[in-house]
């Protein structure tokens, strides 16, 4: 089951299509990873899940129930959110900060102890949170959208600003949560890295068009093995290569073909040799995570 499905989603702002025709499906259960490059439009679907952002066209279900002025407050009130910074009260501690969000959502209050434990703030809960540092603000605004104990958590680039140790406590945390609590969690990203350490499920965007969704699994099932072929002269020996039904393109100096057997790559050399034609260089080579990043989005993975 889907937790979350759009179809035909779309957001225009002025004459520009900034999310064009979205058709994502978040399996319940996981932590799925939506990542594009900055300005791809990943905020704004978020937001339009969350019913913050007006989509200009297309469906949103949420829980298995249509996104519509009927039933969204009683879909909200199961999901969790964390969109841009958190916003506390600095002169207030981090329990009372949590108190608030308990009183207006109407949680029990024993609520605010536990989550304060998931995101490991219990020991500092009696500081005032304008002496909190980035990471404990960013973990309290994680406690604070834990604290119904949502069955989906939608979280936008929850580890931006933090330092190494932050990104990796934030990281762990999130992964915990299916196991720990059931949740479905939609983290937002423009880091590759950090969606492959973290979901289990991937949606790429690319200014506001889907360009992959499926499991990380096929993802990294992209990144095929081939062999790259140098020779003293590439145009002859691709016409060779093209004798022998073998397939290859060019791409920088080296003839990219598919791996070949022990047997037949021996043949090969053998082949050419015989053509008077030199091998250089004969490598097997692997693409990249990055790689498959930059051509689903033409940025590289890091932007
Ligand atoms: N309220 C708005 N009015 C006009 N344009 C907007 C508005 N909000 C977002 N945009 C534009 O929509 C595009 C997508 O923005 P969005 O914030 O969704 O991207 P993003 O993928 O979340 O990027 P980032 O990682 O930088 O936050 C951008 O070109 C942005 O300028």
């Amino acid at each position: 089951m889907n937790i979350i499905e759009t179809h035909d989603l779309c957001k225009q702002y002025g004459n520009a299509l900034r999310v064009a025709h979205l058709d994502l499906n978040v399996p319940e259960g996981s932590v799925y990873g939506f990542l594009g490059p900055n300005g791809a439009g990943k905020s704004t679907t978020l937001k339009m899940l969350l019913g913050l952002v007006r989509p200009t066209a297309g469906d949103i279900r949420v829980l298995g129930k249509k996104m519509d002025g009927g039933n969204r407050l009683a879909v909200l009130r199961q999901v969790g959110s964390l969109i841009e910074s958190p916003s506390y009260y600095g002169h207030l501690t981090g329990e009372e900060n949590l108190r608030i969000v308990q009183t207006l959502r109407g949680v029990p209050e024993k609520n605010i102890r536990e989550v304060l434990q998931i995101v490991r703030l219990d020991g500092q809960r009696g500081k005032r949170v304008a002496h909190y540092s980035l990471g404990m603000k960013q973990r309290l605004g994680l406690a604070a959208a834990l604290l119904g104990y949502p069955k989906l958590l939608i979280l936008d680039e929850p580890t931006n600003g933090l330092d190494p140790a932050g990104i990796q406590e934030m990281r762990e945390l999130i992964c915990s949560l299916p196991e720990r609590f059931g949740m479905t969690v939609v983290v937002s990203s423009h880091l590759l890295s950090e969606i492959d350490q973290m979901a289990d499920h991937v949606a790429i965007i690319r200014e506001g068009e889907l360009v992959f969704q499926d499991t990380l699994e096929a993802l990294h099932g992209r990144s095929r093995h081939h062999l790259a072929l140098r020779t003293t002269n590439n145009a002859v020996a691709r016409a060779v290569l093209q004798e022998k039904s073998v397939p290859c393109q060019e791409e920088e100096g080296y003839l990219i073909l598919p791996i070949l057997s022990d047997e037949i790559a021996a043949q090969l050399t053998r082949l050419l040799g015989s053509r008077n034609l030199g091998v250089i260089r004969l490598e097997e080579r692997q693409k990249s995570l990055e790689d498959i990043f930059l051509e689903l989005t033409g940025k590289a993975a890091s932007l």
